[in-house]
């Protein structure tokens, strides 16, 4: 039905070139061309096409295989042979449905057939990112690809960071890609380090990824700069997780008459946004008390490794660092104070597996918030509350954590998407996961928000934050004296120093790390960033929970994580790879138990209760 659907829109696409419609005419059609959710799944649920058969070439596709990807996502089936017909596409999916290579695929397919002109005076495909961390992440990816299919492409990273001969440099051998900031290459624009004449007549693609974040991290200016040196033929693209006022404004400043491709798995376009693949609890308690459920969940082994915990603020994040020390738990802690080659070594390290927590501040606000306040209000805001702060650094939004298969939010997010892209740092492509989130009454505001959005009464597991079901009051209990002990001894005084410690150590780092990534690229191993920051030794007692703290329910509870950790081929184990999302529902134990009984049923998971509680 869908692919019936698609076809006039092409037909309407070439007779409106044709026939010179009026703009009005043209934004109207545009608005007919919308490609809804729903016949797309219509048409995906039957689409089991190759990549082979979206059009790529053999060696893409052998690339691929290497790394373990052997068959489309949906926004990769229905983007893919539209961006290889030179079509301008606004694509919105789902955190983690496989956006990147959906663009980059075919991009590069373009420049291997049609290798950009030798007149070229600038590079032939601008790939536009929020922050210095995506602009590394996608810059591996095209690296990577570009070495597998073994072609002679350049691509190159443009960082506002870097001084003007550097930027000078690295477009001194006409790269064919750039991967940059918006406002870098404006700045390159500027200072003619990049000529505008040239930009305009070699620019033939376009991308603008992590859409929906662009405008909100300040970027405006630095776009409609930009605007006037793309030119008409350039093929434009627009990624994004969400919709939003934003993602329109960029669509109306940059594309020429797209194709919109707005891909949720089920349900309503609007509401639909977290993965299906993605299972989320929550836990309410007061905020003084989020210590001991977050030590229970991690100390009882109640939830699945890799995790990735969200605070607040960084302090928050020490404080909780400190706090797992005395219980001989090893974390690392990923801010916008740390310096850059440390953030992308701590993300490197995260992702091959070398800790299995990480505490993650983010402090991100919506991007309505942050226009309210002008533009560039991000950049202000870090100025404001420290000059030390990166303005480029996002650490929720679009980075790839590789295998996280917990995500909790200590602290909830301040708004609704902020959840959404948190969440999204979990079930990435076809992996599952979970969530949990804290939530004290303060909170109960934006959780109350947050449920709307995912549609509180419906019956669709993905759409529902459930009760964590395997934490008993008993089991919070008896770790309440420990936690409470130690908590008292983490002062802020201390959370001040082994922060600055922290910092220092990482500034150390960032310096070695800089010379040794030059030398050693693929060498992950030549400092940690989970060290011990405690100045006083953990007690040893503390390390372990012993046996008559715990009740026979919470047992149970976490002998059956371990089972199912185990059938997942997720053995807890640091520096596991591809856990794919083959295990079954039935064997999950936050579907199928139950510390204390549910108050009320659902559909789906949720239903059957533990083992002393039998239905
Ligand atoms: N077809 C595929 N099969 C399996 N894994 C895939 C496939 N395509 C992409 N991936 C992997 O899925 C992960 C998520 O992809 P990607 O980062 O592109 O998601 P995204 O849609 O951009 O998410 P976000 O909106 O959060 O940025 C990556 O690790 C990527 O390598």
């Amino acid at each position: 039905m869908a692919k019936r659907k698609r076809q006039p829109q092409t037909d309407r696409k070439e007779q409106e070139k044709a026939e010179d419609i009026p703009e009005n005419e043209k934004i109207e059609q545009e608005d007919k061309a919308v490609v809804t959710g729903e016949v797309v799944e219509e048409e995906l649920d039957d689409d089991e096409r190759s990549f082979e058969e979206l059009g790529l070439e053999a060696r893409l596709v052998r690339a691929l295989s290497k790394k373990s990807i052997e068959k489309p996502t949906p926004i990769q089936r229905v983007a893919i042979p539209l961006i290889l017909e030179g079509k301008d596409v606004v694509a919105r999916a789902k955190t983690g449905s496989g956006k990147t290579l959906a663009y980059l695929l075919p991009v590069l397919q373009k420049l291997f057939a049609d290798s950009p002109s030798k007149s070229n005076l600038a590079p032939a495909v601008f790939i536009l990112v929020p922050t210095r961390e995506l602009c590394q992440q996608v810059y591996s990816e095209v690296t990577s690809l570009i070495e597998q299919c073994r072609v002679q492409l350049k691509v190159v990273q443009l960082r506002s960071t870097m001084s003007a001969s550097d930027l000078k440099t690295s477009l001194a051998g006409l790269p064919d890609i750039v991967v940059s900031t918006p406002a870098c290459v404006h700045t390159c624009l500027k200072n003619g380090i990049l000529q505008a004449k040239a930009l305009q007549e070699s620019l033939s693609v376009l991308v603008l990824d992590e859409a929906d974040l662009l405008l909100s991290y300040g970027y405006e200016d630095d776009i409609k700069a930009l605007t006037a040196y793309v030119p008409k033929r350039c093929q434009c693209l627009l990624m994004s997780a969400t919709s939003s006022a934003d993602v329109e404004k960029l669509k109306k400043l940059i594309l020429h008459n797209p194709y919109i491709l707005t891909l949720p798995e089920v349900g309503d376009v609007k509401d639909d946004v977290i993965p299906r693949n993605v299972q989320q609890f929550y836990i309410s308690c007061s905020a003084r008390d989020k210590l001991i459920h977050i030590l229970a969940l991690l100390k009882l082994e109640l939830i699945q490794k890799k995790v990735l915990i969200f605070v607040n603020s960084i302090d928050s994040s020490f404080r909780l660092k400190l706090f797992f020390e005395q219980f001989g738990i090893k974390s690392a802690v990923l801010n916008a104070e740390l310096p850059q080659n440390s953030r992308l070594h701590i993300l490197e390290e995260f992702n091959a597996g070398l800790f299995d927590y990480l505490i993650a501040t983010d402090d991100s606000q919506s991007a309505e918030e942050q226009n309210d306040k002008e533009t560039h209000a991000l950049k202000k805001k870090s100025k404001k509350h420290s000059k030390k702060l990166d303005a480029e650094f996002g650490v929720v939004r679009g980075i790839d954590f590789k295998n996280v298969y917990t995500v909790v939010n200590y602290d909830m997010p301040q708004t609704a998407p902020g959840y959404v892209h948190r969440i999204g740092r979990t079930g990435r492509a076809y992996n599952t996961g979970a969530s949990v989130s804290l939530v004290s009454p303060e909170e109960m505001e934006i959780f109350e928000e947050i449920k709307s959005i995912l549609g509180e009464n419906d019956a669709e597991d993905s759409k529902y934050i459930a009760p964590f079901p395997l934490l008993s009051k008993n089991a919070v209990e008896s770790l309440r004296y420990r936690t409470e002990d130690v908590s008292r001894s983490i002062t802020k005084l201390a959370v001040r120093e082994s922060r600055a410690q922290d910092l220092r150590n990482e500034i150390l780092n960032s310096e070695k790390l800089k010379a040794h990534f030059q030398d050693n690229p693929k060498d992950l191993d030549l400092l940690k960033h989970d060290k011990v920051l405690s100045k006083k030794e953990p007690a040893a007692h503390l390390r372990d929970v012993p046996e008559y703290l715990l009740d026979a329910t919470t047992k149970e509870a976490s002998k059956i994580v371990k089972l199912a950790r185990a059938a997942m081929g997720n053995s807890g184990s640091t520096n596991r790879r591809g856990i794919k999302g083959k295990f079954k529902k039935s064997r999950d134990p936050l579907k199928t138990f139950s510390a204390e009984a549910p108050k009320r049923g659902r559909k789906g998971g949720m239903k059957r209760k533990g083992k002393n509680q039998e239905e």
